[in-house]
């Protein structure tokens, strides 16, 4: 069972256990809501974070809801996933992937985190509706040190290129410095560039920006319009350059995500 998430943009993460933010994330204009039961739950609170999660998803939400599993290595593992699935989430996240995810009766969509996610991307990404690169995991699997984004520039591109070939979603991972918007936003801009839907959030503060970084400009808008009216199919000379169909299909998915 597949999920459509190509164009979702603002894929905000939260802790299960924090009901404040719950309620903050279903009036937020996030595109993609996800409980976390993983890295952001307490040990002494990861029972009552499944409940909280289940018990939420159960509400009405404005865009799909997923919930993020404890790692398979973890005692927490199996008891997530049953709950999870027995669930009204729309998805569900499983952390630390390594090899193709086995179904379930709902979608699923997997974090690329470490070395062997990575090299496994393209097995992984048929079996599922999204890939998430976890790059505080990659980082640490990496061995890397901190601020290290460009020598993870392997890593986000094959992850990109296995969802792709798949004709799934993929997001790129969170950035963790909550008081650098203009980091954010240089980061959030490159990963439009890199060819990722969207990206991974972990403040309703970095919303807005995210849009905005995702969205297409005014000008792509209207150079777009201006390049499927010009387009006579095979290969014209466009405000100086050449254009073939792949351009003006280009041009058309654009302008649709923006009507979108
Ligand atoms: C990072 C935080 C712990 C910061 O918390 P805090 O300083 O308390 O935030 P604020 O005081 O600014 O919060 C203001 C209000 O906003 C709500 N809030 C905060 N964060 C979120 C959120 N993510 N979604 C929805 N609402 C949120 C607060 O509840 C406040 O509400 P109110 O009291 O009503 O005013 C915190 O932001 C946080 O927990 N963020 C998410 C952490 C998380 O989910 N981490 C796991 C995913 S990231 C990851 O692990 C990626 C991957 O696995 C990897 O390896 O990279
Ligand atoms: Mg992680």
């Amino acid at each position: 069972m597949t999920l459509n998430l190509v164009d979702r943009r603002a894929v905000l993460f939260l802790p299960a256990s924090n009901p404040r933010a719950i309620e903050k994330a279903r009036a937020s204009a996030a595109d993609l809501v996800v409980l976390d039961l993983e890295d952001a739950v307490k040990v002494e609170n990861k029972e009552s974070a499944r409940l909280a999660a289940v018990e939420a998803v159960a509400m009405d939400w404005p865009m799909p809801v997923a919930i993020r599993v404890n790692g398979i290595r973890t005692t927490w593992h199996e008891m997530d996933v049953a709950a999870a699935n027995a669930s009204n989430c729309d998805l569900v996240v499983f952390p630390l992937v390594e090899e193709s995810l086995k179904p379930l009766d709902k979608p699923v969509a997997a974090m690329i985190e470490t070395a062997g996610g990575v090299l496994a991307a393209a097995e992984i990404a048929r079996s599922c509706s999204a890939l998430i690169v976890g790059t505080n995991d990659l980082a640490a699997s990496l061995r890397l040190p901190i601020g290290s984004r460009a020598s993870m520039s392997y890593a986000l591109q094959s992850t990109l290129l296995a969802a792709r070939a798949a004709g799934i979603a993929a997001f790129d991972g969170v950035y963790n410095r909550l008081e650098d918007p203009e980091g954010f936003v240089a980061e959030a801009e490159e990963s439009r560039r890199l060819g990722f839907d969207g990206k991974s959030l972990i403040h309703p503060d970095q919303i807005a920006p995210c849009h905005a970084a995702f969205a297409p400009s005014q000008t792509d808008i209207e150079r777009a319009r201006r390049l499927v009216a010009h387009a006579t199919g095979g290969a014209v000379r466009f405000e100086g350059a050449m254009v073939e169909d792949m351009h003006v299909e280009a041009a058309r998915r654009l302008l649709d995500r923006y009507d979108r």
